[in-house]
C-alpha cells in the first residue's frame, strides 16, 4: 500500500526523520531503526565530533521550532562505524548524512565512504544556516557547481544533496541546471528556513542563545515553502533525481500533498522533536485512511499529480 521503491530499495512507506532529529546518539539512531519509519538518516557529520554553539540552541514553539544548533555531532567516523555494523544485520535504510566544515572536508569524508563497506545512500548537505561565519553553500551556485564537479570525478556511490528553501524562479531554475548535470539520486528539499527570530514578548528576549537569537525555522511555518521548493525541482530535475520532501509534516495530509507535489521520500523534523519515533506509525495510519477514502491503492496513482494548471 505505501511501499516505495527508491534507489533500489522496496521501502515500507515513505517516511523518514530529518537529519538532525532523532539520530545523534547510536541510541536515538536504533530508536528510528525499531521505529515504524520507512527509512532513516544519521545526524549530518563533520569530519571531527563538534559541540556545536552554546544553548539554549533549540525551542519549540506553536508553529514550529526555531535552532542554531550549530552541527554539534559525534563526529565521521561515529556514524560510519555505526552504518557498517547496522547494514550487516538490518533490511530498514540507512542514509549517511555529511556536512563539512569545508569542501575539502565534504571531500575528505566523500573519499572515506567510497572506500569504505557502506553500501546505503550518502546525503551531502549543503544547507546548514547555523555555523556562524559559513554560509549556506546551497545559495552560492557556483561553489554548488564546482563541489559537485569535484565529488562526481570520484563518489561511485548513490548520493543525494539537502537543499536550502529557495523563493525566486530564477534560483529554482538555475539551481536544477547546475542539478541536472550530474548523477545525483535525490534532492531532499528544504531544510530550515535560515536566520529567522522567535519573541517571547512576555520576557521581551529571544529563545535561543546563538547569532542573537536568530535560528532555522520549521514545523507548519515552512510547509507551503517546502512544498513550493519540492514541486519547483520535480517539475524541473530529470526523472532519474527524486525529490525528498521535508518541511511542515505533521499528519498524514501533509504527507498527501507532498507526494502530490513529486516527493518520492519525506523526512519530518520538528514534529519527530515534539512527539518522538512513535510519530511515524500515527502518520503511516493517517496517510493509508487518505488513500483508503480517495480510492488510491498505491503511491504511485498520485505521486506529482498535483493539478497546477487550474
Ligand atoms: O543543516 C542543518 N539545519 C538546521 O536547521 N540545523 C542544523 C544545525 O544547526 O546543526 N543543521
Amino acid at each position: 500500500m505505501l511501499t516505495t521503491q527508491f534507489f533500489g530499495s522496496i521501502y515500507t512507506n515513505p517516511l523518514m526523520n530529518a537529519s538532525g532529529v532523532n539520530c545523534f546518539t547510536t541510541y536515538e539512531l536504533d530508536q528510528l531503526a525499531d521505529s515504524k519509519a520507512g527509512a532513516f538518516v544519521t545526524k549530518s557529520a563533520t569530519l571531527q565530533a563538534r559541540k556545536g554553539n552554546p544553548k539554549p540552541r533549540y525551542y519549540d514553539v506553536p508553529l514550529g521550532s526555531i535552532n542554531s544548533m550549530g552541527l554539534p555531532n559525534n563526529g565521521f567516523d561515529y556514524y560510519l562505524d555505526y552504518a557498517l555494523n547496522y547494514q550487516k544485520q538490518h533490511t530498514t535504510a540507512l542514509f549517511l548524512s555529511i556536512s563539512g566544515m569545508s569542501t575539502e572536508e565534504n571531500i575528505t569524508m566523500l573519499h572515506k565512504i567510497v572506500e569504505s563497506e557502506f553500501n546505503g545512500i550518502t546525503e551531502l548537505n549543503l544547507s546548514c544556516p547555523n555555523v556562524p561565519g559559513k554560509p549556506q553553500i546551497g545559495y552560492d551556485f557556483p561553489l554548488t557547481e564546482k563541489i559537485l564537479q569535484e565529488v562526481f570525478t570520484f563518489f561511485d556511490k548513490p548520493l543525494g544533496v539537502k537543499l536550502p528553501p529557495y523563493f525566486d524562479f530564477a534560483h529554482f531554475d538555475e539551481m536544477a541546471r547546475i542539478l541536472n548535470q550530474f548523477p545525483l539520486v535525490y534532492v531532499n528539499s528544504i531544510n530550515s528556513v535560515g536566520n529567522g527570530l522567535y519573541i517571547d514578548s512576555n520576557s521581551e528576549s529571544v529563545v535561543i542563545k546563538p547569532k542573537n537569537g536568530f535560528g532555522g525555522i520549521g514545523g507548519e511555518y515552512v510547509k507551503p515553502t517546502a512544498l513550493a521548493n519540492v514541486r519547483a525541482f520535480y517539475t524541473r530535475l530529470k526523472p532519474e533525481i527524486k525529490l525528498i520532501g521535508t518541511g511542515g509534516i505533521r499528519t498524514g495530509q501533509d504527507v498527501f500533498e507532498h507526494l502530490l507535489c513529486g516527493a518520492t521520500m519525506v523526512q519530518i523534523g520538528t514534529e519527530l522533536h515534539k512527539e518522538g519515533p512513535e510519530i511515524f506509525e500515527r502518520i503511516e495510519k493517517e496517510l493509508k485512511e487518505i488513500m483508503r477514502q480517495k480510492n488510491y491503492q498505491t503511491i504511485d496513482e498520485f505521486r506529482g499529480k498535483l493539478k497546477d494548471d487550474l
